[in-house]
This record gives C-alpha cells, structure tokens and sequence, in this order.
C-alpha cells in the first residue's frame, strides 16, 4: 500500500468487523479520503454503514485491518472526528448558545474566546437571531443547524453524519442540504455521510461508495463529477443516480429496496 500523502486524511485498508453476536459485519474495505472530500456511504439496512462511521470516529476498533487519520491510528473517540446523528442531542435546558459553547467547555479558552467561536458557528448556520431560544422552541431542521454548529464549533478534522436529515420533512431536508454545501465550501471540511437517500447522496457527495451486505464491502465507489451546486433536474445528475440504482437493483427484486429514489 503507498504511503499515506498529505491530502489524506483517512485511511481505512483491509479493514475486518466482526461481533461475536453477528459474526463478520465488514469485510475487506479499503478506502482513502482526502482532506476537504464529501464522501457519501449507501448499503441496504444492516450492511454496515453506522458500524464503519463508528470506527472512524473511533467508538468501536476494527477486528483486523489498519484505520489511520492524519497516519495516526484511531484509538478512541477524540477530538479529530466529530459524529452527527439524526436526533440532534441537545440539552433541552440550555439556550442555543449555550448548547454550541457545550463542546468546547474543555478548551483553554477565556469565556470571551468561547462566546465569540459559538457565536461565529451560529451565525455561519444562520441562526444568529435564535441564539438566546430554547431547543424546544426550534424546528427540527433548526435544531440540526445547532448541532451541526455545536460540532463546527470544535473544528473537527472530519465531521461523520448518520442519516442527519432522516427525521426532517423534504422541504428542511433540501433546505439542510444546501446550508450543508455552503458550510462544507466555506470551512473545506471533510464529511462522511451515511445516508438512504440516493438522491441526497448524488446532490451532496464528491464521491458515492457502495456497500453490499453480509459480510459488507464496497461494491463500488462512483466518483460524482459535476460541479456544485447541483441540478437535480440536469442530465448528468440523472445519470448518477441511475448509475447508483443499477448498482444496488443487481441481483435484487425492485421490492425488496428501501431506498429514496
Ligand atoms: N455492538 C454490536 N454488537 C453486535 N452486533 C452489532 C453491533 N453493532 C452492529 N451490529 C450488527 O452489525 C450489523 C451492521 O449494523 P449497522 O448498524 O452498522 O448497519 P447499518 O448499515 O448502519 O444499518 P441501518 O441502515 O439499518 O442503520 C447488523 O447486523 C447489526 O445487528
């Protein structure tokens, strides 16, 4: 295997998971992303999908296989890989503000410094007007911008999504999406996503990678080559999603997928 360059910043190669309840989950995934990718993970229910993110933010260690960020061994959770989930783990009692100043509490920072790099993320998110609510009294794609905040606000090397926008009706979603793109331009940041939604994945990702289930691997890795933002109407995006659809409708009966389309 060549040697890790400075554009990547995470490295998976021959990578096993195995539990003793379900035997080998993932099997054999290789895979290099470079600083600054949008890399999308699609697989039917159960391939794999959470369990691969899991050890990237290093939640869970590979059963063989080497996993590298920045060439440094993932060896627990740390600062370096930030996970975002589709319920968005605010604490009901604090304000907005408070909620985003919450993951960098530990920093050497003075109260000042931390009020302003909040501050900064909220604004980034647009929601500068709502700093001083309550959780409750947000939408839920407002409560997913203060978690995406709370995590910019650590500036994470890597920000790992679990379907993030799965709860939210299509219209937030597409609006997420977007404010994604824009941040993701912005703060160059490098995000895997796991996501059902094919559509979701082509309109976002650099690239597409494919699990198959039992054990998983990378099927296939489709690179999205056509600038952003996207027309979900254009030509070549249809071509990528069919190119993605084809993929997983191999070998398989129409109703036996669950994915958006
Ligand atoms: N801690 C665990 N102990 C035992 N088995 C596990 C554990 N975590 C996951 N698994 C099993 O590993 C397999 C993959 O699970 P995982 O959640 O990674 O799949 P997924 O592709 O994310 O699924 P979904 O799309 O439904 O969220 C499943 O069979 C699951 O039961």
């Amino acid at each position: 295997m060549s040697e890790t360059n400075v554009s990547t910043l995470v490295e998976l190669d021959q990578i096993e998971k195995s539990f003793t309840k379900s035997g080998k989950v993932l099997d054999d995934i290789s895979l290099k992303i470079n600083q600054g990718d949008f890399v999308s993970i699609l697989g039917e229910s159960g391939c794999g999908k959470s369990t691969l993110l899991n050890m990237i933010g290093g939640f869970q260690s590979p059963s063989n296989g080497r996993l590298l960020i920045g060439g440094k061994p993932v060896k627990k959770p740390g600062r370096q890989a930030i996970m975002l989930f589709q319920h968005y783990n605010l604490l009901p009692w604090r304000t907005v503000q408070k909620n985003v100043e919450l993951g960098i509490e530990n920093e050497d920072l003075s109260a000042e410094e931390r009020r302003d790099r909040a501050l900064a993320y909220i604004k980034l998110v647009g929601l500068e007007k709502s700093k001083e609510q309550f959780p409750t009294q947000l939408s839920g794609g407002m409560q997913q911008r203060v978690a995406i905040a709370r995590a910019l606000a650590i500036k994470p090397e890597i920000i790992l999504m679990d379907e993030p926008f799965a709860a939210l009706d299509t219209f937030n979603r597409y609006h997420l999406q977007d404010e994604l793109l824009r941040i993701h331009e912005q703060e160059q940041s490098t995000i895997v996503l796991v996501t059902h939604d094919i559509d979701e994945a082509v309109y976002l990702s650099d690239r597409v990678i494919i699990l198959d289930s039992n054990p998983g691997r990378i099927k296939r890795s489709v690179n999205v080559e056509m600038p952003k933002p996207r027309d979900r109407s254009h030509g070549d995006f249809q071509y990528f999603r069919k190119t993605i659809f084809d993929a997983f409708q191999f070998g398989q009966s129409e109703n036996q997928l669950d994915y958006h389309i």
